[in-house]
């Protein structure tokens, strides 16, 4: 999949496109269903696929309320794209500037001129273009000034469409077993592995931390079952993972941190690799325990739990 982040970056190409435009956070079930048909289409004709998005997000950029913490980065946002069969992903940086361009304005310049597009497909919901004026009608009505044509696509979905804003809420109570059912993987949270307090190996669970940077939503605190991969090594390891402040050891510092099941110190070292850990289900809430002795027996409760949900 190619990666455009401007206009200057989108290749004077010969073939037309089919677009598609939304913020497509996590790339739920729903969003894979609209982005799959896109690919298809365009395959169909001939044409090329383009999904265009926004980052930020555009309701960071207007202020409302508190900022809206996204599933996925926009790196793993393209992962996801690219495995639908896209051909290409816009990636739109937004802001006030680029908001304030009439709805005519943006589809003459984006669609028409830069990415020759033959088809647009988006819901019927649509909103954009300054004050969000543009709405499907205004689309209709381009595609016959510019000559594209303009099609829905309803998003399918159990009870209501998926929800972004549903995903999150899930992620961020811990229900990571109901984002992975709309979200038709494991959520995922990666980043690089970096030292704790070199505590994990003297209680006998080591365990591998994640940087503070690493992209995609923390869930709630609480301990899961879940599946570490590290960078050079396609192997998926069962892990027991662990978020919050370690408040046994009162620590203020909010942590990501995985044990990886049958492996001990010593044999295994992953510092400084690319981790990536996949949320499977939640096991518990975080305890702040009279000590290290009671937080063991729990551990390795713990990962009898995480073995029975894991299968493995
Ligand atoms: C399966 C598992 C469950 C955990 N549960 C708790 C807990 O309930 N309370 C707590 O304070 N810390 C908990 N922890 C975090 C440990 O305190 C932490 O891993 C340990 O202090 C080692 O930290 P280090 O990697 O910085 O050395 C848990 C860790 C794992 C792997
Ligand atoms: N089973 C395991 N799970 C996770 N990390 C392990 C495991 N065995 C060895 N390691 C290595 O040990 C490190 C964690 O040891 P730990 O004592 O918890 O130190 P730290 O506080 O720096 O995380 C990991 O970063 C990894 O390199």
């Amino acid at each position: 999949m190619e990666l455009y982040h401007g206009l200057n970056e989108v290749g004077a190409g010969d073939v037309g496109t089919v677009v598609t435009l939304g913020n497509f956070d996590g790339v739920h079930r729903g969003h894979q269903t609209v982005l799959q048909a896109v690919a298809a289409l365009a395959a169909d004709r001939s044409l090329r696929s383009v999904a265009m998005t926004f980052d930020p997000h555009p309701r960071t950029v207007h202020g409302t309320g508190e900022p809206t913490l996204m599933i996925t980065s926009t790196e793993q946002k393209a992962d996801f794209i690219a495995d639908t069969g896209i051909d290409a992903l816009f990636v739109q940086h937004y802001d006030l500037d680029f908001a304030s361009q009439s709805a005519e304005e943006f589809v003459r310049t984006y669609f028409v001129e830069a990415l020759a597009c033959e088809i647009v497909v988006v819901g019927d919901d649509v909103r954009f273009g300054k004050d969000n004026e543009g709405t499907i009608e205004t689309l209709r009505h381009l595609g016959e000034k510019f000559g594209f044509r303009t099609e829905t696509i309803e998003e399918v979905g159990r009870g209501g469409r998926y929800s972004s804003s549903r995903i999150r809420e899930q992620i961020v109570a811990g229900d990571v077993a109901e984002a992975a059912d709309q979200l038709g993987r494991y959520h995922r949270v990666e980043g690089t592995v970096v030292h704790g307090d070199a505590r994990g190996r003297d209680l006998g669970f080591p365990t591998a931390n994640l940087s503070e940077d690493a992209e995609g939503l923390i869930p709630a605190d609480g301990v899961y079952a879940g599946w570490a991969t590290f960078s050079d090594d396609a192997q998926p390891y069962p892990a027991a993972i662990s978020i919050g402040t370690n408040p046994t050891f009162e620590g203020s510092v909010r942590r990501v941190e995985a044990h990886v099941l049958d492996k001990e110190f010593g044999d295994f070292d992953v510092y400084g690799r690319h981790m990536t850990l996949e949320f499977v289900s939640r096991i518990r809430g975080q305890v702040t325990f009279t000590g290290m002795d009671e937080l063991v027996v729990k551990m390795h409760e713990d990962i009898a739990d995480v073995r029975e949900v894991l299968h493995t």
